[in-house]
Protein backbone atom coordinates (compact mmCIF):
# COMPACT_ATOMS: atom_id res chain seq x y z
CA UNK A 1 0.00 0.00 0.00
CA UNK A 2 1.53 3.07 -0.99
CA UNK A 3 2.18 5.80 1.59
CA UNK A 4 0.19 9.01 1.07
CA UNK A 5 1.29 12.30 2.81
CA UNK A 6 0.18 15.94 2.83
CA UNK A 7 2.62 18.02 4.22
CA UNK A 8 1.07 22.08 5.14
CA UNK A 9 -1.17 22.08 2.54
CA UNK A 10 -3.16 25.24 2.19
CA UNK A 11 -4.73 25.95 -1.71
CA UNK A 12 -7.27 28.45 -3.22
CA UNK A 13 -8.83 28.25 -6.71
CA UNK A 14 -7.80 31.40 -8.37
CA UNK A 15 -7.87 34.67 -5.91
CA UNK A 16 -10.21 33.21 -4.03
CA UNK A 17 -10.28 32.09 -0.11
CA UNK A 18 -8.46 29.27 0.81
CA UNK A 19 -10.56 26.23 0.47
CA UNK A 20 -7.90 24.05 2.59
CA UNK A 21 -6.10 25.33 5.06
CA UNK A 22 -2.77 24.06 6.50
CA UNK A 23 -3.50 20.10 6.33
CA UNK A 24 -0.80 17.49 7.20
CA UNK A 25 -1.60 14.01 7.44
CA UNK A 26 -0.45 10.61 6.58
CA UNK A 27 -3.09 8.54 4.92
CA UNK A 28 -2.02 4.79 6.00
CA UNK A 29 -5.22 2.76 6.95
CA UNK A 30 -6.71 0.52 4.47
CA UNK A 31 -10.05 2.06 4.87
CA UNK A 32 -10.58 5.88 5.15
CA UNK A 33 -14.00 8.11 5.28
CA UNK A 34 -13.87 11.69 4.64
CA UNK A 35 -17.02 13.82 5.20
CA UNK A 36 -17.74 17.04 6.21
CA UNK A 37 -20.35 20.19 4.75
CA UNK A 38 -20.93 21.05 1.14
CA UNK A 39 -18.39 22.84 -0.15
CA UNK A 40 -15.66 21.74 3.07
CA UNK A 41 -13.12 20.79 1.18
CA UNK A 42 -13.06 17.31 0.75
CA UNK A 43 -13.18 16.56 -2.91
CA UNK A 44 -10.36 18.46 -3.07
CA UNK A 45 -8.15 17.16 -0.76
CA UNK A 46 -9.12 13.30 -2.56
CA UNK A 47 -8.28 15.31 -5.71
CA UNK A 48 -4.98 16.16 -4.73
CA UNK A 49 -3.75 12.51 -4.04
CA UNK A 50 -3.59 11.92 -7.67
CA UNK A 51 -2.42 15.51 -9.09
CA UNK A 52 -5.67 16.42 -10.16
CA UNK A 53 -5.73 19.92 -8.09
CA UNK A 54 -1.93 20.62 -7.39
CA UNK A 55 -1.83 22.49 -4.13
CA UNK A 56 -0.60 26.38 -3.83
CA UNK A 57 1.53 25.20 -0.92
CA UNK A 58 3.00 22.62 0.58
CA UNK A 59 3.35 19.32 -0.84
CA UNK A 60 1.47 16.00 -1.35
CA UNK A 61 3.40 12.85 -2.19
CA UNK A 62 2.64 9.12 -3.23
CA UNK A 63 5.42 6.81 -1.76
CA UNK A 64 7.59 9.78 -1.99
CA UNK A 65 6.44 11.01 -5.23
CA UNK A 66 5.36 14.36 -5.70
CA UNK A 67 1.95 15.26 -7.01
CA UNK A 68 3.56 18.16 -8.31
CA UNK A 69 5.61 16.19 -11.08
CA UNK A 70 5.02 12.75 -11.06
CA UNK A 71 1.38 12.72 -11.19
CA UNK A 72 1.43 9.99 -14.29
CA UNK A 73 3.75 7.72 -11.81
CA UNK A 74 0.92 8.21 -8.97
CA UNK A 75 -1.93 7.46 -11.24
CA UNK A 76 -0.66 4.06 -11.78
CA UNK A 77 -1.29 3.30 -8.07
CA UNK A 78 -4.50 5.71 -7.52
CA UNK A 79 -7.67 5.21 -9.54
CA UNK A 80 -10.65 7.91 -9.15
CA UNK A 81 -13.90 7.41 -9.03
CA UNK A 82 -16.08 10.74 -9.61
CA UNK A 83 -19.11 11.74 -8.33
CA UNK A 84 -20.40 12.38 -11.82
CA UNK A 85 -20.03 9.34 -13.84
CA UNK A 86 -20.30 11.55 -17.08
CA UNK A 87 -17.17 12.71 -16.96
CA UNK A 88 -15.25 9.31 -16.72
CA UNK A 89 -17.23 7.37 -19.24
CA UNK A 90 -15.35 7.40 -22.83
CA UNK A 91 -16.24 4.47 -24.77
CA UNK A 92 -19.47 3.96 -26.64
CA UNK A 93 -20.40 0.84 -25.01
CA UNK A 94 -20.06 -0.21 -21.44
CA UNK A 95 -17.49 -3.11 -22.26
CA UNK A 96 -15.61 -0.85 -24.23
CA UNK A 97 -15.59 1.84 -21.55
CA UNK A 98 -14.28 -1.11 -19.00
CA UNK A 99 -11.45 -2.15 -21.63
CA UNK A 100 -10.69 1.11 -22.33
CA UNK A 101 -8.73 1.65 -18.72
CA UNK A 102 -6.77 -1.50 -19.37
CA UNK A 103 -5.16 -0.58 -22.62
CA UNK A 104 -2.08 0.19 -20.56
CA UNK A 105 -1.63 -2.25 -18.70
CA UNK A 106 -0.45 -4.34 -21.85
CA UNK A 107 -2.91 -7.50 -21.20
CA UNK A 108 -3.33 -9.99 -23.83
CA UNK A 109 -6.81 -9.62 -25.40
CA UNK A 110 -7.66 -12.93 -23.87
CA UNK A 111 -7.02 -11.54 -20.43
CA UNK A 112 -8.49 -8.06 -21.19
CA UNK A 113 -11.72 -10.16 -22.07
CA UNK A 114 -11.56 -12.21 -18.81
CA UNK A 115 -11.13 -9.12 -16.50
CA UNK A 116 -14.03 -7.42 -18.60
CA UNK A 117 -16.31 -10.24 -18.18
CA UNK A 118 -15.43 -10.64 -14.47
CA UNK A 119 -15.60 -6.99 -13.75
CA UNK A 120 -19.34 -6.77 -15.27
CA UNK A 121 -20.66 -9.47 -13.53
CA UNK A 122 -19.23 -8.20 -10.52
CA UNK A 123 -21.20 -4.89 -10.53
CA UNK A 124 -24.34 -6.63 -12.22
CA UNK A 125 -23.58 -5.02 -15.33
CA UNK A 126 -23.04 -8.11 -17.53
CA UNK A 127 -26.52 -7.87 -19.61
CA UNK A 128 -25.63 -4.11 -20.47
CA UNK A 129 -22.37 -5.11 -21.85
CA UNK A 130 -23.35 -3.92 -25.67
CA UNK A 131 -25.27 -1.16 -24.36
CA UNK A 132 -24.82 2.40 -25.35
CA UNK A 133 -22.96 3.71 -22.11
CA UNK A 134 -24.58 6.76 -22.74
CA UNK A 135 -28.64 5.50 -22.53
CA UNK A 136 -27.55 4.16 -18.87
CA UNK A 137 -29.47 5.38 -16.27
CA UNK A 138 -27.34 7.24 -13.90
CA UNK A 139 -27.03 4.67 -11.46
CA UNK A 140 -25.70 2.27 -13.96
CA UNK A 141 -23.14 5.00 -15.03
CA UNK A 142 -22.22 5.39 -11.45
CA UNK A 143 -21.68 1.31 -11.54
CA UNK A 144 -19.83 1.45 -14.86
CA UNK A 145 -17.39 4.14 -13.82
CA UNK A 146 -16.63 1.98 -10.38
CA UNK A 147 -16.09 -0.69 -12.74
CA UNK A 148 -13.85 0.66 -15.13
CA UNK A 149 -11.67 1.83 -11.86
CA UNK A 150 -11.66 -1.36 -10.17
CA UNK A 151 -10.94 -3.34 -13.19
CA UNK A 152 -7.46 -1.49 -13.36
CA UNK A 153 -6.25 -2.64 -10.41
CA UNK A 154 -4.87 0.58 -8.40
CA UNK A 155 -3.21 0.16 -5.22
CA UNK A 156 -5.44 3.17 -3.73
CA UNK A 157 -9.05 3.30 -4.95
CA UNK A 158 -10.80 6.70 -3.75
CA UNK A 159 -14.22 7.44 -4.44
CA UNK A 160 -15.97 10.60 -4.52
CA UNK A 161 -19.35 10.18 -3.16
CA UNK A 162 -19.75 6.99 -5.25
CA UNK A 163 -23.33 6.22 -4.28
CA UNK A 164 -25.17 9.55 -4.98
CA UNK A 165 -27.67 7.77 -7.77
CA UNK A 166 -27.76 4.42 -6.51
CA UNK A 167 -30.66 2.92 -5.55
CA UNK A 168 -30.73 0.75 -2.00
CA UNK A 169 -29.58 -3.20 -3.58
CA UNK A 170 -26.61 -1.65 -5.75
CA UNK A 171 -25.77 0.32 -2.18
CA UNK A 172 -26.20 -2.00 -0.89
CA UNK A 173 -23.87 -4.14 -3.77
CA UNK A 174 -21.08 -1.30 -3.47
CA UNK A 175 -20.67 -1.80 0.67
CA UNK A 176 -20.39 -5.25 -0.04
CA UNK A 177 -17.67 -4.09 -3.16
CA UNK A 178 -15.83 -1.74 -0.60
CA UNK A 179 -15.45 -4.40 1.93
CA UNK A 180 -14.46 -7.27 -0.48
CA UNK A 181 -11.60 -5.08 -1.82
CA UNK A 182 -8.33 -5.44 -1.65
CA UNK A 183 -6.97 -2.45 -1.92
CA UNK A 184 -7.09 0.67 0.02
CA UNK A 185 -10.06 2.70 -0.22
CA UNK A 186 -10.38 6.77 0.53
CA UNK A 187 -13.81 7.11 0.43
CA UNK A 188 -15.65 11.18 0.18
CA UNK A 189 -19.57 10.50 1.33
CA UNK A 190 -22.82 11.93 2.14
CA UNK A 191 -23.56 8.47 3.51
CA UNK A 192 -22.43 7.98 7.00
CA UNK A 193 -23.23 4.85 7.58
CA UNK A 194 -20.98 3.55 4.78
CA UNK A 195 -17.82 4.04 6.58
CA UNK A 196 -19.51 1.53 9.42
CA UNK A 197 -16.20 -0.84 9.89
CA UNK A 198 -14.05 1.67 8.64
CA UNK A 199 -10.52 2.61 10.15
CA UNK A 200 -10.33 5.41 10.24
CA UNK A 201 -12.15 9.23 9.43
CA UNK A 202 -11.45 12.76 8.71
CA UNK A 203 -13.79 15.20 9.01
CA UNK A 204 -13.60 18.62 7.27
CA UNK A 205 -15.00 22.21 8.13
CA UNK A 206 -14.49 24.94 5.73
CA UNK A 207 -11.05 23.90 4.61
CA UNK A 208 -9.86 22.89 7.74
CA UNK A 209 -9.16 19.25 9.42
CA UNK A 210 -11.44 19.75 12.40
CA UNK A 211 -11.30 16.05 13.24
CA UNK A 212 -9.71 12.55 12.64
CA UNK A 213 -10.76 9.43 14.45
CA UNK A 214 -12.66 6.45 14.25
CA UNK A 215 -15.99 6.65 12.34
CA UNK A 216 -18.27 7.09 15.23
CA UNK A 217 -16.30 9.81 17.33
CA UNK A 218 -15.95 11.70 13.87
CA UNK A 219 -19.37 11.32 12.39
CA UNK A 220 -20.27 12.27 16.18
CA UNK A 221 -17.69 15.66 15.75
CA UNK A 222 -19.46 16.40 12.17
CA UNK A 223 -23.07 16.08 13.62
CA UNK A 224 -22.14 18.51 16.29
CA UNK A 225 -20.64 20.72 13.66
CA UNK A 226 -24.47 20.66 11.60
CA UNK A 227 -26.23 21.37 14.56
N1 LIG B 1 -12.22 24.21 -9.89
C1 LIG B 1 -12.66 25.07 -8.97
N2 LIG B 1 -12.61 26.41 -9.17
C2 LIG B 1 -13.02 27.28 -8.23
N3 LIG B 1 -13.53 26.92 -7.04
C3 LIG B 1 -13.60 25.60 -6.78
C4 LIG B 1 -13.17 24.61 -7.71
N4 LIG B 1 -13.37 23.38 -7.16
C5 LIG B 1 -13.90 23.59 -5.94
N5 LIG B 1 -14.03 24.93 -5.70
C6 LIG B 1 -14.54 25.55 -4.46
O1 LIG B 1 -13.80 25.00 -3.39
C7 LIG B 1 -14.64 24.81 -2.25
C8 LIG B 1 -14.53 23.36 -1.80
O2 LIG B 1 -15.10 22.53 -2.80
P1 LIG B 1 -15.06 20.95 -2.71
O3 LIG B 1 -15.65 20.43 -3.99
O4 LIG B 1 -13.69 20.51 -2.35
O5 LIG B 1 -16.05 20.69 -1.50
P2 LIG B 1 -16.76 19.36 -0.98
O6 LIG B 1 -16.54 19.32 0.49
O7 LIG B 1 -16.32 18.19 -1.78
O8 LIG B 1 -18.29 19.68 -1.27
P3 LIG B 1 -19.58 18.75 -1.65
O9 LIG B 1 -19.93 17.97 -0.41
O10 LIG B 1 -20.61 19.77 -1.99
O11 LIG B 1 -19.18 17.89 -2.82
C9 LIG B 1 -16.05 25.22 -2.68
O12 LIG B 1 -16.29 26.52 -2.22
C10 LIG B 1 -15.99 25.17 -4.19
O13 LIG B 1 -16.86 26.12 -4.74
Amino acid sequence: MPLIEFAEVTHAFGDGQPVLKDITVELTERRIGVIGANGSGKSTFVRMINGLVIPEAGTVRVDGDSTANQARRIRRKVGFCFTNPDSQIVMPTVAEDVAFGLRRLRLSKTEVQQRVTDVLATYGLTELADRPAHTLSGGQKQLLALASVVVTEPEVLILDEPTTLLDLSNERRIRHEIERLDLQVILVTHHLHLLDGFDRTLVFDNGRLVCDDEPDQARAAYRSLAS
